[in-house]
């Protein structure tokens, strides 16, 4: 680790003192600084080690990249003495500049970033178990476990791994959410497992029930149903059961809080999810759900243009995380997703445009290796490298992008393209997209491969051409 650089990054930001707390995500340091007006910005992007910086969600962000990130934080953690403690303190410190809205945004952001991993794991073995169990891939009109019958039982144990994550989604999600709400997070997994509990009506049979149980508690009947799939019950339920905690720790005493709190907390947040907060919210998620579905199944390619276009544009602000709860609900109620595979495309489109400045730019070395690197980057699925260091520089590559992810959207979406669960971005998404819909996202994905490059590129020339 060059220590030098990070010296010189925390000089950039307004020195140690200006630093109010420091944490870093995937691809960014993320600071919350004292006075932004003391960051030398020209300093700060021409060490070598930085991609770009910008100011965004009360945060200052720094691009460094993808595992080394992680190296010049501990660095910078070492050097400047701020403690491991602040990557909650700079979340507060960052959300006091931010409005109910932003705020709302960032927190749901911040609910679904840790269960990522596991997501997308789940999406990458989907992708394995539909190339098992596919039509017409090896064989026509056939699957390769309907050739090779031997394989049919590992395929289905594949497939068992992959959707766990999505069996007991809710457990997931209230690990996260009452940790992020500052309740305990055993008790968020102890929440989200009960929803889904194997007593009640699995929602995905709801529809075909031929009765749905009931419970009768002195005379009101409530719905004996599971919340599978389902986003806003453990969200909302998770939230209440955080707040109760926090509120009866604070009055009772130490010695008894080991035996009252969690089992009120938890107690008072069942009944509560089962009686009022699931089904209202369960109605609540179906509406907006609909009016998704609706939008795309009314106009597909304004729905395409609109996201297709504007995701690379949402991913600078950092806040692209929060439309995982949409996918996540979409994947929980229709059985898929057609939002993820355009995110997949805006990837691919991203790293085409900084590829093509490779060749645009040939005399300059820097941005050539830089241009390579990041583009591989967001191939694979992370793109702040390809967009800070390189895209949004030049600005024209990136509006080349976003115009090749646009078309790119705009085709997939009339033709319906969708997944079964969100998996690993860029190239290696097709692996995630239900087999049926691979021709047409291979388009898209030549779209997203073959217009920004060519964009890119002519601008390029164009622009030379002027300077002469
Ligand atoms: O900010 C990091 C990256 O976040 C997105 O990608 C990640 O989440 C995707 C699901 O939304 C997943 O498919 C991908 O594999 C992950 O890397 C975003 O799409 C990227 O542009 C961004 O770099």
């Amino acid at each position: 680790m060059d220590r030098q650089a990070v010296e010189q990054i925390v000089e950039a930001v307004g020195g140690k003192e200006n630093i109010a707390a420091a944490t870093h995500c995937v691809t960014r340091l993320r600071f919350a600084l004292k006075d932004e007006g003391k960051v030398d910005k020209e300093k700060l992007e021409n060490i070598d080690l930085v991609k770009g910086s910008f100011s965004a969600n009360g945060q200052y962000q720094v691009v460094i990249g993808q595992g080394l990130v992680d190296k010049v934080y501990a660095e910078m953690v070492a050097l400047t003495g701020i403690g491991e403690a602040s990557k909650e303190e700079i979340k507060d410190a960052a959300a006091q500049n931010l409005n109910p809205l932003q705020r709302a945004i960032k927190t749901l952001a911040d609910i679904f970033i840790p269960i990522l991993p596991a997501i997308v794991t789940a999406g990458l073995l989907m992708g394995i178990n539909n190339i098992l169990t596919g039509k017409d891939i090896f064989f026509e009109g056939q699957a390769f476990i309907d050739v090779y019958t031997g394989w049919a039982d590992f395929a289905s144990i594949i497939n068992l791994i992959a959707n766990t994550a999505f069996v007991f989604l809710p457990g997931l999600i209230g690990w996260s959410a009452v940790n992020k709400f500052g309740g305990s997070p055993l008790l968020g997994i102890v929440l989200g497992l009960m929803l889904v509990h194997p007593d009640l009506l699995n929602a995905w049979g709801y529809g075909a029930a031929k009765e749905i149980p009931t419970w009768n508690l002195f005379g009101l009947t409530v719905e004996k149903v599971g919340y599978q799939g389902q986003v806003l019950p453990v969200l909302l339920a998770s939230y209440v059961l955080a707040k109760m905690e926090i509120f009866l720790r604070k009055r009772i005493p130490d010695a008894f809080q080991l035996l009252t709190v969690a089992p009120i907390a938890l107690l008072l947040t069942g009944f509560l999810s089962f009686i009022l907060i699931g089904p209202i919210t369960f109605a609540i998620g179906n509406l907006i759900t609909d009016g998704v579905v609706g939008i795309f199944d009314a106009v597909p390619a304004i729905g395409g243009l609109i996201y297709g276009g504007l995701y690379a544009p949402l991913v600078i602000t950092g806040m692209h995380h929060t439309f995982l709860a949409v996918d996540l609900q979409l994947i929980g109620t229709i059985g898929g997703t057609f939002l993820w595979p355009m995110v997949a495309l805006s990837n691919i489109a991203q790293g085409s445009a900084a590829f093509a400045m490779m060749f645009a730019e040939k005399d300059n070395e820097k941005l050539k290796g830089l241009s390579l690197t990041s583009a591989i980057s967001a191939w694979l699925g992370i793109t702040e490298p390809a967009m800070f260091g390189v895209n949004l520089r030049y600005k024209y590559p990136f509006i080349a992008a976003i115009i090749g992810s646009a078309i790119a959207g705009i085709v997939i979406t009339l033709r319906g393209v969708m997944a079964p669960s969100i998996g690993v971005g860029g190239l290696p998404a097709f692996l995630s997209i239900f087999t049926e819909f691979w021709g047409v996202f291979f388009i898209g994905m030549g779209i997203a491969l073959v217009v920004p490059f060519v964009l890119t590129f002519i601008m390029a020339k164009t622009r030379k051409k002027k300077e002469v």
